[in-house]
């Protein structure tokens, strides 16, 4: 449950009554996610998503989450749409953090996606990929390769808590991947956290893409390695290489990697597979008193991590050229 802000009725329906989407009908916290509180709203208008954002969310940015949104929606992606009030403004103000509201995107997320929602989740990332060309806005990656050796220092000297020896193997591969991370690689807006509960389906169809709070502008072959650390594995943590060919086919078939990029894939995945390893290890030792949220393992990303440094070439994912 990530519910970290609670907010009174009374401050609710005055905020509400700055939108014209009528009055509050009920407003449920929702058992999902961790990074912000997030509130299904149902009023006299019909069903929206209430956003208060939270930690890692930095008010200067929500500019950027929304403007995109609003631009992929244009260009005929399935995502939610920032709702704006009356003052034509998308971003406000409720019990004291920045909140929105977005519209509902109907469909569920698949808790064991099959080859087949890897390929069209590969088609959908590369469509957003080429539709983000054109945004206007910038926003580099704050969770990067030079960002994670600070957020690793602020985990370092309790990480074998959770395992021992987890402390030298990730300064180990932190080392190696700072010393060789590709800086010549295409860029453009990735969503960097396009993990299945962030991925819609409507029966066998794909409806849309939510959470675009860690967009920004990065490497986009980074934007594939995070979806192949997050959709191909299996529950026992083996690599599906079925699924793997799905995922890069159903990508390729929208936008082809161009080679370099293929072959940066074992390590773009080692380094997506560290970020989320970092993130959730911070996480898991620091729940905020009072909230509302189950942390995530971060020892399933330290098992990915060290699958990825045993494949040494792209074909091990089931790329295919
Ligand atoms: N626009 C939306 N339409 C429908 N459901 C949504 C929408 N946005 C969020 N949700 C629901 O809220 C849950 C958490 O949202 P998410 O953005 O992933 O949270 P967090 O930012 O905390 O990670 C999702 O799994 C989904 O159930
Ligand atoms: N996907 C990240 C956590 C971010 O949460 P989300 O609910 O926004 O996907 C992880 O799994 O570590």
């Amino acid at each position: 449950m990530a519910v970290y802000t609670d907010v009174s009725d009374e401050e609710l329906a005055a905020f509400v009554a700055g939108y014209d989407i009528g009055g509050v009908v009920s407003c449920k916290g929702i058992a999902e996610g961790v990074e912000n509180s997030n509130f299904l709203l149902q009023t006299e208008a019909g069903r929206f998503i209430l956003t208060l954002y939270e930690k890692r969310v930095e008010a200067r940015d929500l500019p950027f989450f929304l403007g995109l949104m609003e631009h992929l929606a244009r260009a005929g992606l399935g995502c939610p749409l920032p709702v704006a009030d009356r003052g034509g403004k998308a971003l406000g103000v409720l019990a004291g953090r920045p909140a929105a509201i977005v519209t509902f995107l109907d469909g569920v997320w698949v808790r064991r996606p099959t080859a087949h929602h890897c390929e069209l989740l590969g088609e959908a990332l590369a469509r957003m990929h080429l539709a983000g060309l054109d945004f206007a806005i910038r926003r580099p990656n704050a969770l990067t390769i030079g960002a994670w050796r600070p957020l690793w220092e602020r985990s370092r000297a309790r990480a074998d808590e959770v395992a021992p020896g987890l402390a030298a193997d990730i300064e180990a591969e932190l080392a190696v991947l700072e010393a060789t991370w590709p800086s010549d690689l295409p860029v453009g807006v990735i969503h960097a956290d396009l993990f299945p509960d962030n991925v819609f389906f409507l029966g066998e169809r794909l409806s849309g893409l939510i959470d675009f709070y860690f967009a920004c502008d990065d490497l986009l072959a980074y934007d594939v390695a995070v979806c192949l650390n997050s959709w191909c594995f299996e529950p026992d943590l083996s690599f599906n290489i079925t699924k793997g060919r799905a995922l890069l086919a159903g990508y390729q078939r929208v936008r082809p990697l161009e080679p370099r990029e293929a072959a940066a894939l074992p390590l773009l995945s080692r380094g997506s597979a560290l970020r989320f390893l970092l993130t959730r290890l911070y996480d898991w030792l620091n729940v905020p008193p009072g909230a509302r949220v189950t942390p995530k393992d971060p020892l399933e990303y330290h098992r990915k991590m060290r699958f990825h440094r045993s494949i040494a070439d792209p074909a091990g994912y089931g790329l295919e050229r």
